[in-house]
């Protein structure tokens, strides 16, 4: 069975007063999941996604529903919070660096508030990266822990990141409530509430909204932006809308190709679709579901949290500024990352969720941090060779 079963109906797939994706580069033939399906309980689009969470650990989430939506899911409403953030993530970046510098946090131990262009690392060699960031705190947001000061700029949107919070959570739950159901876990871990009830809403956890920006490249440098990673939490929504993303495709699964041959690809391009790394195509009306290392680790392997990247966006798009939206959903602070399944994997040690998320994230904040800032890609790549567990 074909693991893409999308169709390309170019005018739906484009983004206003963008470039278009060009047709000849190779694509990740990610799942088109329908969240109107999945609310109205559809066992078909159900094993699809757990298929997807199994093999890939990546799918797009059609958010475009009809009226099915619940109190707590609303796929439109969801798409216009995204829209709203990226015009406010807009007038954030073009602040002055001297105030945007203000709120790194990094010296106080926190990845909350601002990385600066090339203050993050890349690979082992402590290569910098070519983006910024802004990471906004859920639980500062939801007046769980102190407020973190934040420029003026984004003082008035506040109810708007509540808002996108709240109902990109709810999405997480989603995906993690069909996951919790469909895993072997133990009867211990099921009569606690499964994976739900290590995420709740009005818990301390490392919660994040993101704001990423990265400038256009040279033609000749054209490169990584954001280095290859693994996420560190349980469920990724991402919202992107120029190419760049790419991620390592198993050799299990072939990428999608171009459409086109004419023109060809440039060098660079040709070079960064080496050893399985793929273009994703950014489609209008959906996001970027991916899983992170939290539920490889309490899946015992069986879900997966696959590496990708940020390059520079291919073709055209590369003229233009890149922005994307992240919600990373994580577990609460002192959840301990281990097996809930049964005969599951043992850790090597006990890592709570917040330590996790620190060691990671501020890991790639400094020199020499790189193989802090690991995660289970390792296992990744022994499962690309064919390993299932
Ligand atoms: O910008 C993107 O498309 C992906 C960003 C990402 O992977 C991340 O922030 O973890
Ligand atoms: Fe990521």
């Amino acid at each position: 069975m074909p693991h893409s079963d999308h169709s390309h109906s170019p005018a739906r797939d484009c983004f206003v007063d963008l470039p278009s994706f060009p047709e000849n580069v190779p694509t990740a033939p990610l799942l088109r999941i329908s969240l109107e399906k999945l609310l109205q309980n559809d066992v078909e689009e159900q094993n699809r996604c757990w298929k997807a969470c199994c093999d890939l650990g990546f799918f797009y989430l059609d958010l475009r529903t009809s009226g099915v939506d619940n109190h707590a899911i609303n796929g439109g409403e969801l798409l216009q919070d995204a829209d709203h953030l990226f015009e406010v993530m807009k007038s954030f970046f073009d602040l002055d660096v001297a105030e945007k510098v203000q709120y790194d946090f990094k010296d106080q131990g926190s990845y909350f508030g601002y990385k600066g262009y090339g203050e993050g690392i890349i690979d082992a060699k402590g290569t910098k990266d070519r983006n910024e960031f802004y990471n906004i705190s859920k639980d500062d947001i939801l007046s769980l822990s102190p407020t973190l000061s934040a420029p003026l700029v984004l003082t008035p949107h506040r109810s708007l990141f509540e808002s996108y919070i709240h109902r990109s959570h709810a999405i997480c739950m989603l995906v993690t409530s069909l996951l919790s159901k469909r895993l072997p876990l133990s009867e211990q871990a099921r009569a606690n509430g499964g994976l739900e009830a290590l995420h709740t809403l009005t818990s301390n956890s490392g919660d994040q909204i993101r704001f990423v920006r990265a400038p256009p490249q040279e033609v000749n440098v054209k490169g990584v932006a954001l280095g290859e990673h693994t996420d560190f939490g349980s469920v990724t929504v991402l919202f992107n809308r120029l190419g760049g993303l790419q991620v390592k495709l198993p050799s299990t699964i072939p990428p999608d190709p171009p459409t086109s041959s004419s023109p060809p690809p440039s060098q660079t391009e040709t070079k960064l679709c080496e050893d399985g790394w793929t273009y994703v195509h950014p489609l209008p009306g959906h996001c970027i579901i991916n899983l992170g290392d939290a539920l490889v680790k309490f899946s015992s392997n069986i879900l997966r949290s696959n590496i990708h990247r940020v390059v520079a966006a291919p073709g055209d798009q590369g003229s233009v500024t890149r922005y994307s939206l992240v919600y990373f959903c994580r577990p609460e602070d002192d959840i301990v990352l281990k097996a809930l399944v049964d005969g599951g994997e043992e850790e090597e040690e006990d890592v709570t969720a917040k330590e996790w998320t620190l060691r990671r994230a501020l890991g790639r904040r400094k020199e020499g941090g790189w193989e802090a800032s690991k995660g289970t890609e390792t296992r990744d790549t022994e499962r690309s060779g064919g390993m299932r567990v």
